[in-house]
């Protein structure tokens, strides 16, 4: 398995399913702000209520290939075998990504458990060993990284756009990211501020 970040804003992903387990992956999926086709004969009451919401789109009927013939990522969660198992094999067949809900090596992907702060995503995989695991550790760092690495991460974001854009020399680049990446400016709000005072107006003298 190779870990990697997939923009799924603006592309289409659906769920063949509506029961439990497409009702708790949508939730994932809509903390990361994704809306989400699902394809079902019968809807979990939860799934109705998201639709209602806007959340999701419903078509209640069997699975069919052009359902998902225009998605970018399929989700096989169907309580039947031989569903999950056709949807995956013409799905990737197709190209998309694809998971299958309880037969990973169906499929080509599965959803780890994740952490947000803001810009920084934290996931824990156990290759399908325990989802039960994943989730306690998912937890644990959730202690350790809270909230306030929301803020902290959207400094280290402006630092690196200013210093991206104002520093033409990749060894200084490299040297002004690793200051700001110094602790310190994890615990002092001030220092921040200080910092981007300091750099801001170079940004401005920059721009075009
Ligand atoms: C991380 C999380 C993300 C998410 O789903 O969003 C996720 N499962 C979660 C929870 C969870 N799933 C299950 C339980 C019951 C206890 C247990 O079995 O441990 C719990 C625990 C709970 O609900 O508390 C049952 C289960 N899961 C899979 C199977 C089939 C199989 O056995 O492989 C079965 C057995 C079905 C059966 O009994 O027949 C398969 C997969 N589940 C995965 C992800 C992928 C592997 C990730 C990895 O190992 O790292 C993978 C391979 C495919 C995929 O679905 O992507 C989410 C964490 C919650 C969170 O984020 O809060
Ligand atoms: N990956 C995970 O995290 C995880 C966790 C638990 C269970 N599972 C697996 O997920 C699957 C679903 O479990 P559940 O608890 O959501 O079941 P469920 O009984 O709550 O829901 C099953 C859903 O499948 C739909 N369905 C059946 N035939 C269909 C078809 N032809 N086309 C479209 N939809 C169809 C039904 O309408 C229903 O909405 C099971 O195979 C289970 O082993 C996966």
């Amino acid at each position: 398995m190779f870990p990697i970040m997939v923009h799924l804003a603006g592309e289409k992903v659906v769920m063949v399913g509506g029961g439990e387990v497409a009702l708790h992956k949508i939730e994932n999926l809509r903390r990361f702000g994704l809306h989400v086709h699902v394809v079902s004969p019968v809807i979990h009451p939860g799934i109705e209520k998201l639709a209602d919401e806007g959340v999701v789109t419903v078509i209640q009927k069997p699975v069919e290939e052009k359902d998902y013939e225009d998605a970018f990522l399929v989700m096989a969660v169907t309580d039947s075998k031989k569903v999950n198992d056709e949807v995956a094999k013409q799905a990737k067949a197709a190209g998309k990504l694809v998971v299958h809900a309880a037969q990973p090596d169906l499929g080509n992907s599965t959803i780890p458990a994740s952490l947000q702060r803001g810009r920084l995503v934290l996931s824990v995989s156990t290759g399908g060993a325990s989802p039960t695991l994943a989730k306690q550790i998912r937890n644990e760092l959730a202690e350790v990284y809270d909230e306030s690495y929301e803020d902290y991460i959207d400094f280290l974001y402006e630092v690196r756009q200013i210093v991206r854009k104002v520093e033409p020399d990749r060894t200084v680049r490299r040297h002004l990211l690793k200051i700001a990446a110094d602790p310190i400016f994890y615990k002092d709000i001030e220092r921040r501020e200080g910092f981007l005072r300091e750099i801001r107006p170079f940004a401005q003298a920059t721009q075009p």
